[in-house]
């Protein structure tokens, strides 16, 4: 354990290293006229929805965070506090996990202004946040459909690797994948796990490194979704219901357990190793070589739309 520790240690003066000068206020940084990406907190409260069915044991979750269901602290809340919710109802066997946004964007990952030029107190809850959606996700006895009706990049695509079935729709223009190396940043080890887990070692080395978004086409050639379904049919719903219709048909116990065998591992990884994990992203996140790739990746995107 110890050495575990001191490795760790090691861990985050390296990076404390790579990103030269700690960051510390945000007078360290440049600002930048970034006026889309000013805001931070929001309300916990029209997030999200949740449709629980107890005819058919199917609860549907909808995200609606306009205007791509980036993952603020209180999404992410939000988020956790629905799975929780359809969990608690014994009647409910499976959860559908998609987006209502008129868009069809599936979430646009982590909201980057949380990570840029941060609020330092909320940081460490930010990323508590992060992890408990994983672990309630993730680690959750109700079978779970990620419906995915449009792109799903980094944490986007979190959302969709924790859950045990991936159906997309098959625009080319929707793409997913942890494209977090193109931000300058790295995935936590956990949700390379997932990825390594999903695609396997060597295309999530190379997909890691790259930083690549997977069109639908090329994410069911890696495995990294299950189905696809033809753009603009409508039928992915449908088909979603359909596969949560087949899990439910297996007896619970079973189901819960099979999903452990596999799972069960990571999870308590991550569990016992959380406190450590938000300390290595707060110093990381903060360097100031991470806070200048972050606001040129703000500035490209701002761009992009004009
Ligand atoms: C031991 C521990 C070690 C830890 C070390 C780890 C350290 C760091 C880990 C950090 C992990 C990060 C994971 C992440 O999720 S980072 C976020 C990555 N997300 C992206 O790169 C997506 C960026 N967005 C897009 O590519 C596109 O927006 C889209 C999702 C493909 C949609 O494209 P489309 O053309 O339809 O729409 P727009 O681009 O016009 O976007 C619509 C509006 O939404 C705003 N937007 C988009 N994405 C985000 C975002 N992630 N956060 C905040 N806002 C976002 C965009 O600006 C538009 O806003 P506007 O309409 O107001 O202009």
């Amino acid at each position: 354990m110890s050495v575990h520790v001191s490795q760790s240690a090691h861990k985050i003066q390296l990076w404390r290293r790579l990103g030269s000068v700690q960051y510390r206020d945000s007078s360290l940084l440049q600002r930048q006229h970034l006026s889309s990406f000013s805001s931070k907190a929001d309300r916990n409260d029209d997030l999200v929805t949740l449709e629980a069915s107890p005819d058919t044991g199917v609860a549907t979750l909808r995200m609606h965070r306009s205007p791509a269901n980036s993952l603020s602290m209180e999404m992410m809340q939000s988020i956790s506090g629905a799975i929780r919710k359809a969990e608690s109802d014994r009647k409910i066997q499976s959860l559908i996990l998609t987006s209502s946004l008129p868009s069809g964007i599936f979430s646009a990952g982590l909201e980057l202004t949380e990570l840029y030029q941060p609020d330092l107190a909320r940081l460490p809850k930010f990323w508590e946040s992060f992890q408990q959606l994983y672990l309630d996700l993730y680690g959750s006895r109700l079978s779970t459909i990620a419906s995915i009706g449009g792109p799903a990049p980094a944490a986007g695509c979190m959302l969709s690797l924790s859950c045990d079935y991936r159906i997309m729709t098959d625009n080319p223009k929707c793409t997913i994948g942890l494209n977090e190396s193109q931000l300058g940043i790295v995935a936590p080890p956990w949700l390379a796990q997932q990825y390594i887990d999903v695609i396997g070692n060597r295309n999530a080395e190379l997909a890691l490194l790259l930083g690549t978004l997977f069109t639908p086409q090329q994410a069911l050639t890696v495995g990294l979704v299950d189905e696809l379904v033809c753009s603009g049919d409508s039928s992915i719903d449908e088909m979603a219901q359909r596969k949560a219709a087949e899990f439910i048909r297996i007896p619970p116990k079973a189901r819960v357990a099979a999903k452990e065998l596999t799972r069960g591992t990571q999870i308590a990884k991550l569990s016992g190793n959380r406190e450590e994990d938000t300390e290595f992203f707060c110093s990381f996140v903060t360097t100031d070589t991470v806070q200048k790739t972050l606001g040129s990746y703000l500035e490209m995107l701002a761009k992009r739309k004009k």
